[in-house]
């Protein structure tokens, strides 16, 4: 692999945006423009403004052409070269874009491709978009190459910080120096995820106005505001200077720590089934994460047909729970590491106004085991995780004991949630689980049922849909239900060897059930 100095030259030897060939250019706005993908990465494209991003809006609404063709244009304009683009594509993991391209820039730049296509999922139903990079030229310093003023690209030998070395984002064991693990992978989430100034936030959510609150949650509060012509949720993390003693001293710094942990994950990660992050605000009173705003709320609101939302109907949830799976199975086969959610349930799924869900609420993910690489003794114990009680297999609550199988099981009872409207914890039910309540049912269910097996698998189905299924979700689509319901109760099982993995979830969750409502 090439020295950063050979290719911060090669960089600036590249020849700039607007002499891309027509024919690579057309094919790249193909890409963009479906599903407004440029509007994903307009926001960490260094000299971009709202302005920028209004105009390539109306260039399109006024049927002028191509919204990505406008935006490359006005990039090119501030003097950016071809290897700054394929760069952004690096970032934005759109290996797509950057196959386009290979041509167009130098082999040395390869590895960045190479690199991507290593990170992407193994399963070929999982539609990546992630965004990373080893070269982070997101930040706000970036000078355009016709400068001649390149901020220095990244590799992963470059310095950071107080001149510690790191290889890269993903290889944390090379770290030299005292900067721990920990630090570094904290930075590299930060690195690659623009800075927002406090100052920008105040504009875009009216000085952070109490009209503006969407939600609370045991961090801050979230505002919908208006970033860069992007509607957005802006997280103000709370913090409490007044409280000096050293517990609440601690438990705000974990709070922070689980909010950068959390944008190191969203920064790294993009899938059509995760929250996208825009950026992170440092410079104010409060700590502030920027997030793509998801109109239709969190499926536990609209579960609870919360803010008079009505009900969603049995295939919205079959979407939902897919696309939800989608994402799961993402974080656990991205890298030969798993990474482990931590924290799923039904108010850490967002949906956007196409109610695509998106995963959220990162702060407690970490990266762990997957069952079939690891025996009983290398099982991580995790001693600080602390996700949602109801939501927790009880391998974890007994012996603290971590795998992709706690995700699973959390998933479960989401599932169940969905077939059911219930709760997944009820104080004044009996039982108080809902996975509990759940195996209660089936076991009693099963109990009352005569006849030959196949006659009796059908009894059972109609008996717990009478029983069981949400009374708020319009139809009769019992099949859903039915999904949602046995896929769920085998994702709950109390033996977390017998539940599946989330390769065979997406498959049995794979309901005839995409077309509109
Ligand atoms: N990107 C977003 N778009 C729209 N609404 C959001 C977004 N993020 C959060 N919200 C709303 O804000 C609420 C609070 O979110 P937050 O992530 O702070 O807390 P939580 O997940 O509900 O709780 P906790 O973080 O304590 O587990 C959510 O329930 C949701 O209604």
């Amino acid at each position: 692999m090439a020295e950063a100095a050979e290719l911060e030259e090669l960089r600036l030897q590249s020849p700039l945006i607007h002499e891309l060939r027509q024919e690579v250019l057309i094919s790249l706005c193909e890409i963009l423009d479906v599903g407004d993908l440029w509007t994903e990465i307009a926001p960490i494209m260094p000299g971009i403004k709202s302005i920028d991003v209004d105009g390539c809006r109306k260039h399109s609404d006024q049927g002028q052409g191509s919204p990505s063709a406008f935006l490359l244009r006005i990039w090119a304009s501030k003097g950016f070269c071809i290897v700054d683009l394929y760069n952004l594509f690096a970032m934005s993991r759109l290996v797509r874009c950057m196959q386009l391209m290979r041509n167009e820039v130098d082999s040395r730049f390869h590895f960045l491709e190479e690199y991507c296509t290593a990170n992407t999922p193994r399963s070929a139903d999982v539609h990546i978009r992630p965004q990373s990079s080893i070269l982070a030229t997101a930040g706000t310093s970036h000078t355009p190459s016709s400068a001649r003023g390149h901020a220095p690209i990244q590799t992963p030998t470059s310095k950071v910080g107080g001149g510690s070395t790191i290889l890269s984002s993903t290889n944390p064991s090379a770290i030299q120096g005292n900067v721990t693990k920990d630090d570094v992978s904290m930075f590299a989430g930060m690195k690659n995820t623009p800075s927002v100034t406090y100052a920008e936030l105040m504009e875009a959510t009216d000085d952070f106005d109490a009209t503006h609150i969407i939600g609370k949650g045991g961090y801050g509060v979230v505002y919908r505001g208006m970033w860069k012509q992007l509607e957005v949720a802006v997280k103000r993390l709370s913090v409490n200077s007044r409280r000096s003693n050293g517990d609440a001293q601690r438990e705000e710094a974990e709070r922070l720590k689980q909010s950068l942990q959390e944008l190191n994950i969203l920064a790294m990660f993009r899938h059509d089934n995760i929250l996208p992050v825009y950026g992170y605000s440092l410079d104010g009173p409060e700590p502030c994460l920027v997030y793509q705003f998801m109109a239709n709320g969190s499926l536990d609101d609209r579960l609870q047909c919360r803010k008079a939302a009505p009900p969603l109907s049995w295939k919205q949830k079959a979407r939902i729970a897919k696309g939800s799976a989608m994402g799961l199975l993402f974080l656990h086969e991205i890298s030969r590491v798993p990474l482990i959610h931590g924290d799923v349930k039904t108010a850490n799924i967002l949906l956007d106004k196409h109610l695509e869900p998106k995963l959220g609420d990162f702060g407690l993910s970490r990266e762990g085991a997957s069952e079939a690489d690891i025996d009983e003794k290398t099982v991580l114990i995790a001693s600080h995780i602390k996700g949602t009680l109801a939501y927790l297999p009880p391998e974890f609550v007994q012996s603290k004991i971590l795998t992709i199988k706690l995700d699973v099981y959390a998933f479960g009872v989401v599932l169940l949630e969905m077939a059911s409207g219930l709760r997944a914890y009820l104080d004044s039910r009996r039982p108080t689980s809902l996975v509990d309540f759940a195996v209660d049912l089936e076991k009693k269910t099963r109990s009352q049922m005569g006849g030959g097996e196949e006659t009796k698998e059908v009894k059972i189905k109609k008996k717990i849909w009478d029983e069981a299924k949400d009374k708020r979700t319009p139809g009769d689509e019992i099949d859903v239900f039915w999904t949602l319901w046995s896929t769920g109760m085998k994702c709950a099982h109390q033996d977390r060897f017998k539940r599946p993995k989330f390769t065979d979830i997406v498959d049995d969750l794979k309901m005839d059930y995409w077309g509109s409502d």
